[in-house]
């Protein structure tokens, strides 16, 4: 390995109290909020293709056009208490805002900068309210906020001459500025998601992104933060240049999940997901494959079976309310939570075989694991092949524990569990109680 200044400061995964908590939550809601919500993915009776929260760069789209976009932001709507209500229905226990996506519109006052709601004709803050009715919830908030600020005058995507550098240099400090006012601002957030780190300004100061972070830990200590944040001296991002991960937990897993646990190193990661393809803020026009309630609890299993964490992104309309699809798929999962939320929350990997009919998830630190059926198989039977020197000793669904299933003993170790029905409508959830013969 090479000597880093600026790599990983840390071998191995966090192991305070407020790590545990969030390895415990398992499930979240993020939320795409701002301007972009205005024009939802058409401008002037012409359809946008990328995604919404980037209809800036659009070459269709007149900068000075968006910009001024900020007179029209007032979300009569707006409900926070009612958002914070439908996520906790959700099963969710954790939340991400955007206080501040590329376009650099800040959904708080900040004193940093004028291109922030105190502008709008809303005027009033939007993240205060919004983190005290989610905590109020039970729901830990976290803070989304973009590097790339387009609006900045003094934001460089790659600085050219000596005046970038300097005008750069400016914008450093707005940053921590303005990371420094969040966290005076809203003081029970638990962490911050960092985004938009990938242009070469960032990329090329590891220095800057290291101090950055220890400062924030320093004001804020025990603060969670993704390895999105952090370059190392010589440009890698994520992973320092000796493979080791910087930042709490791997932050990469965008719109795409690990297949098996090998493809996580180890390391505390999260998932964060869409429910169309690709589209974060709100699109007027959802095109393309919409994912189904069944689908995003599948991954949310999967995501759990592999020891991470599983984010769902809402994007709220301008008037502050959601759309349907958005409030049935919140109600569709929270249904299945409030059956099945026991295999979730503080769900690890088991150790156990995959089996073709689903995932196993280990109640950490436990003998529990759960077997979520997405797959049943025609002849109704699931096998279920556990490690050497352990033996099954009770097995039920979530749905009805007091129903044993009598398992089928076939050999070392084997089992098959007989389904009663193979009709189900969404995963099936069994508990097996194991025990290890030493
Ligand atoms: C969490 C998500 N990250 C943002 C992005 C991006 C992006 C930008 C360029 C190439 C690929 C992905 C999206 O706008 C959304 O905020």
């Amino acid at each position: 390995s090479i000597t880093l200044q600026h790599g990983a400061h840390r071998i191995g995964n966090r192991t305070d109290a407020g790590m545990a908590r969030w390895r415990s939550l398992r499930l979240g809601q993020f939320i795409h909020w701002g301007l972009y919500a205005i024009p939802g993915g058409e401008w002037k009776g012409k359809t946008y293709n990328g995604a919404a929260e980037w209809i800036r760069s659009w070459k269709e789209m007149p900068q000075a056009e968006y910009d001024n976009l900020y007179k029209q932001f007032n979300p009569v709507n707006y409900q926070p208490e009612q958002w914070a209500l439908q996520a906790k229905n959700m099963g969710a226990k954790y939340m991400i805002i955007t206080t501040k996506h590329h376009d650099g519109f800040c959904l708080w006052p900040s004193k940093y900068s004028r291109y922030t709601v105190a502008s709008s004709p809303w005027k009033k803050d939007i993240i205060g309210p919004m983190v005290d009715a989610y905590n109020k919830n039970g729901i830990d908030v976290y803070l989304y906020f973009s590097i790339i600020d387009w609006n900045h005058p003094d934001w460089r995507a790659s600085p050219k001459t000596p005046a970038d550098s300097i005008a750069y240099g400016r914008f450093k400090v707005f940053v921590k500025n303005q990371l420094q006012e969040l966290l005076t601002k809203y003081p029970t957030i638990k962490g911050f998601w960092f985004d938009g780190t990938w242009d070469d300004s960032w990329k090329n100061d590891g220095a800057f992104s290291d101090e950055l972070e220890q400062y924030l830990q320093k004001i804020h200590p025990g603060l969670i933060i993704g390895s999105r944040l952090r370059a190392d001296e010589k440009g890698a991002r994520h992973f320092d240049s000796n493979g080791r991960l910087m930042g709490d937990y791997e932050q990469g897993w965008e719109r795409k999940l690990p297949e098996k646990i090998a493809d996580i190193h180890g390391n505390d990661w999260e998932g964060v997901m869409t429910i169309p393809e690709n589209q974060w803020g709100y699109n007027a026009r959802w095109a393309g494959h919409i994912k189904s309630a069944n689908e995003l609890i599948e991954m949310l299993v999967k995501s759990t079976s592999l020891a991470g964490n599983f984010v769902i992104n809402f994007g709220p309309k301008s008037d502050g309310t959601f759309r349907t699809e958005e409030v049935q798929r919140m109600q569709e999962i929270g249904q299945w939570m409030k059956v099945n939320g026991a295999a979730i929350y503080n769900g690890g990997y088991a150790g156990f075989e995959k089996q073709d009919w689903g995932y196993y998830i280990r109640k950490n630190g436990t003998d529990s694991v759960f077997m979520v059926v997405c797959n049943v198989p025609v002849s109704g039977d699931l096998r279920v092949k556990l490690p050497q020197q352990t033996t099954l000793t009770h097995a039920a669904t979530l749905e009805n524990p007091a129903q044993a299933i009598t398992p089928e003993v076939t050999g070392k170790n084997e089992y098959f569990l007989r389904l009663e029905t193979k009709n189900f409508h969404t995963p099936v959830v069994i508990l097996l109680q194991t025990s290890r013969n030493t």
